[in-house]
């Protein structure tokens, strides 16, 4: 069983999510507002902890058990939180009903002018920040998934790009959450682009949730490691041409990768997540999200065990020169003593006979095509062409 609780005692924190140094995580204890069940009256309550804001929830017809569901997911999510340090607070998005027709059918719709002042989370003086626009209850082909829409700037609101965070489940004020903290692959999730293992990835991850909840993706607008779409083709011609994927960015002057994740940490926040099992391979993540101040206690490998003729040379590089974390027997980022490996959620799922969409192989030592890439390092750090032309002249 792949869950918070059986996962969460095979990873050691590296900070105690009831300290403070996890950072700013917020205390949901107490500050959620639930909708009653079959609530058919508008229910409107404020609600003011520590000088922090004001929540207001409506329902205007009695509803149906999705919506019901929808309801008391979206009014328990609506929590008023406040952090150790400062004011991070999140107000749910004032919704008004207006009347449709002869005002016979009620229907409730989001104030979207009293969210631009309303909902905000700040991180800093102002210019970051992150707002919560709305949540809606999504039937997809993983199961039915919470969709909750945000609007976050880094420029005090002069542009701004859309997270969204897919959960399954009940996951306000809780610790040890499985995220996955994903971003935009156009090439893949729309075109189906056979060159990466970012689509793969983000369904393995998806199944992973609603199989077993609480969970969540936070999906990010960044394409291409946050270069954009049309720098990712200028990368892709030159990846035709030969250069990996490290060293086609760097021809184009871009950076190897500049994601920013503080929408990430606001969504977290917001939420009163106390701490969280971040579903990657990735190093840098996990370490770009703990200086942003959050409580990783621990890893979960996501694997898609996809390797084809197309995305093989595009694995290997995102391994030695990325140090993503792709063999399936180095499972935890986290450097303790005696735990045993975890296999990838798509092994796992495989075991447990669970559809992911993902074709498993055989990895038992026994089977000599594996495709699984051997583990070659993982100490975060970069390492340019030449060094891994030094080091394979040194196997040699
Ligand atoms: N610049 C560039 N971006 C790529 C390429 N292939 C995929 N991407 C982008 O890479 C991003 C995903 O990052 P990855 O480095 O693959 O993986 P990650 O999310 O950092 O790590 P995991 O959490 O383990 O998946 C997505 O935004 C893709 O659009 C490529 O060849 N060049």
């Amino acid at each position: 069983m792949l869950s918070a609780e059986r996962l969460s005692s095979g990873m050691n924190c590296s900070c105690s999510s009831s300290s403070s140094q996890c950072g700013p995580h917020l205390c949901g204890s107490g500050s959620s507002i639930g909708c009653s069940s079959r609530c058919r009256l508008t229910h409107r309550r404020a609600h003011s902890r520590g000088g922090a804001s004001i929540v207001m929830v409506q329902c205007a017809r009695a509803p149906s058990p999705d919506q019901e569901g929808a309801a008391a997911a979206a009014a328990a999510s609506i929590a008023v939180s406040q952090s150790h340090s400062k004011s991070l607070v999140q107000t749910l998005v004032s919704q008004s009903v207006s009347t449709n027709g002869a005002g016979t059918n009620k229907v409730p719709t989001v104030d979207i002018a009293s969210a631009a002042t309303a909902g905000v989370l700040e991180t800093d003086g102002g210019s970051t920040r992150t707002q919560f626009v709305a949540e809606t209850l999504l039937p997809t082909r993983h199961g039915k998934l919470r969709l909750r829409g945000y609007k976050h700037s880094v420029d005090g609101g002069l542009t701004y790009t859309e997270p969204t965070a897919i959960i399954a489940g009940n996951v306000e004020g809780r610790e040890d959450v499985p995220v996955r903290v994903h971003d935009a692959c156009y090439t893949s999730e729309v075109l189906g682009s056979l060159k990466c293992d970012c689509a793969d990835q983000l369904n393995l991850a998806l199944d992973m949730i609603t199989d077993n909840p609480p969970g969540m993706v936070i999906y990010l607008q960044q394409e291409g490691r946050g270069i954009g779409l049309a720098n990712k083709i200028a990368a892709y011609a030159l990846q035709e041409e030969g250069l990996d994927t490290v060293d086609a960015n760097r021809a184009l002057g871009l950076p190897d990768d500049c994601r920013e994740y503080t929408s990430v940490r606001n969504i977290l926040l917001g939420l009163g997540i106390k701490s969280v099992q971040l579903i990657t391979n990735n190093p840098r993540k996990i370490n770009e999200l703990k200086s942003l101040g959050l409580c990783i206690s621990g890893r979960i490998p996501c694997i898609a065990d996809t390797c084809n003729e197309h995305n093989e040379e595009y694995l290997q590089a995102k391994q030695a020169r990325m140090n993503h974390l792709l063999e399936e027997r180095q499972s935890c980022f986290w450097n303790h003593e005696g735990e045993p490996a975890l296999p990838s959620i798509a092994t796992q799922a495989k075991q447990k006979g669970i559809r992911t969409g993902i074709q498993v192989p055989d990895l038992s030592p026994a089977a000599s095509n594996s495709p699984t890439i051997p583990f070659n390092g993982g100490n975060g750090a970069v390492q340019s062409s030449q060094q891994q032309q030094q080091q394979q002249k040194q196997k040699q």
